[in-house]
């Protein structure tokens, strides 16, 4: 049996912790599915490159409040889609290559890995094989719900709809979060007439309060929002699919082309069989880890999806980062920092956040002041007309400190930055409003007037 001095599982950001440094070490990396993992070939990277094409389509419907008349002329489905993988699949391709022919010190396993014991790892390849270390980045793949008659009827997830042949004329989204929101946004700025079918009475609901209700009121003008809807069965039609769902009026039933189940991802955990080495698990599947991402067994990391409270790709870089510090430097390890974790979802219009929701800082007991500025009623607001965006700021009132920002509007994913800063560097909101030139008159200004409406002691 073969013997490594590190095993990696998962070529997602796992992919990214052999480096020159450990060039004296025999490594193995393991995948079972396609090199580089979720975020390049079926999560952000393709879904973003979609979702900037959409933004796109849909600019003309938005020219007319402008004085401009203009019109989406034709969605070429297939160019775009070909586009986008064209680009992509040559980067997974050649990360594969590498690893596999052009690391001296790396072996590339193409098989679904599980422990057999806390140093024994079957590849699924055939050969099995022991290690020194161990990181499981092994990720995490679309959660089904328990839907009647879903298998027979046929869905996509997010794994799969971005390679649809061609366009479908209507399309069904079971789920109300990140995926949901985004894929919404993409097929209906391509003239998909969609359907989103929520739990909940909003979407987004993990959002802050006042961002998830301006949203989910947004979003009921596009697309047909079903909100507070349970679904009991599937059903495949001459044309497509037909959901059976009860709601506050009773029993209802929607139908489309296809459907897209976007109910959340769930961890990997239960392929690779960490009991055998004894790994202990969270009740949700993922693997517990220390803040220096190590699992119970000491000699086995984990990091990204598959141990993270955040299923982001920045977090799991970061993580890999701690990751590969600390087998490099087993005397001097360092920690994750989770403190503000943000994140934003790329729909229309977009919305981004970092730290507690107001919700979540009264539940907390914490002392906070809020101040929120519209996007109408800055300069650049005025340019775009528009009338639906906000930044919305808690802060400490004695301190000044930022605990929490929101924002929905044009751009929020990057109009964010400036506060994710200030909090992670413990800028206090006063210094930061005043203690620097903001351009005049971009679209961060809505920050700065923020900031400077925030009723502090
Ligand atoms: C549609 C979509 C859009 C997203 N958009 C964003 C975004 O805009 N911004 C953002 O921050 N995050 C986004 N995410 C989340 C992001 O993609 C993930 O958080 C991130 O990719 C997780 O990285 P990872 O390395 O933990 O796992 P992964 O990238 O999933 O890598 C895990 C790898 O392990 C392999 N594997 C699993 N089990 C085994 C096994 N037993 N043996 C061998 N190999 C195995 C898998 O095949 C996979 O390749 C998105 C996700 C989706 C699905
Ligand atoms: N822009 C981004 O950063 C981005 C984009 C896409 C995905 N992601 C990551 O991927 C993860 C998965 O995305 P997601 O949208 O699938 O998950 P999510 O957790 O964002 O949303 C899942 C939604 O499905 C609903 N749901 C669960 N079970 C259901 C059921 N049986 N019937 C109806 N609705 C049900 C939930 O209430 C929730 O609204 C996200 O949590 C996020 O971390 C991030």
């Amino acid at each position: 049996m073969r013997h490594f001095d590190l095993v990696i599982i998962g070529t997602g950001s796992g992919n990214s912790i052999p480096d020159e440094a450990m060039a004296g070490w025999q490594i193995a990396i393991l995948e079972k599915g396609t090199f580089g993992g979720t975020c390049l070939n079926v999560g952000c990277i393709p879904t973003k490159m979609f979702v900037h094409t959409a933004d796109q389509a849909a600019a003309p419907a938005n020219a007319k409040k402008l004085g401009v008349d203009a019109t989406l002329d034709a969605v070429h489905w297939p160019e775009i889609r070909d586009r986008i993988f064209n680009r992509i699949d040559p980067i997974s391709a050649g990360g594969r290559n590498w690893r596999a022919n052009e690391n001296a010190n790396v072996t590339v396993y193409e098989g679904t890995a599980t422990f057999e014991d806390a140093h024994t790892i079957n590849t699924g390849t055939g050969e099995r094989i022991t290690a020194d270390r161990i990181v499981i980045a092994a990720g995490s793949r679309p959660s089904i719900p328990d839907v009647a008659d879903l298998d027979t009827t046929g869905f996509h997830t997010s794994d799969t709809i971005m390679r649809l042949d061609e366009l479908p004329e209507s399309l069904i989204i079971l789920g109300s979060g990140f995926i949901a929101s985004e894929f919404a946004h993409v097929f209906s700025s391509f003239g998909v007439k969609v359907t989103v079918i929520a739990r909940s009475n909003l979407l987004l609901r993990h959002e802050d309060l006042e961002v998830a209700e301006r949203f989910t009121e947004i979003a009921k003008q596009k697309w047909d929002v079903r909100l507070q809807r349970k679904t009991i069965r599937a059903e495949k039609t001459a044309n497509g699919v037909k959901l059976h769902m009860e709601g506050p009026d009773g029993a209802e039933t929607v139908e489309a082309e296809l459907l897209l189940v976007a109910t959340g991802r769930r961890p990997n955990t239960d392929l690779l069989e960490v009991d055998n080495a004894g790994i202990e698990t969270h009740p949700d599947g993922r693997i517990k880890v220390d803040e220096y991402q190590r699992t119970s067994q000491q000699h086995i990391l984990a990091l990204g999806d598959i141990s993270s409270d955040y299923q982001l790709k920045h977090v799991a870089n970061h993580e890999a980062r701690v990751v590969k510090h600390n087998l490099l430097n087993p005397d001097d390890q360092i920690k994750s920092d989770h403190r503000f974790v943000p994140a934003a979802v790329f729909s229309s219009p977009q919305i981004a956040s970092v730290g507690l929701t107001e919700e979540q800082a009264k539940a907390a007991g914490i002392r906070y002041v809020t101040a929120s500025q519209a996007y109408a009623s800055i300069a650049y607001g005025w340019a775009m007309e528009d009338t639906t965006g906000f930044a919305k700021l808690l802060a400490d009132p004695a301190t000044g400190q930022l605990i929490g920002a929101h924002i929905i509007g044009p751009q929020a994913s990057t109009v964010i930055q400036p506060l994710i800063q200030a909090m992670s560097f413990g800028l206090d909101a006063k210094s930061m409003a005043q203690g620097q030139y903001w351009i005049h008159p971009a679209m961060p200004e809505v920050v700065e007037n923020a900031l400077l409406n925030l009723p502090l002691d």
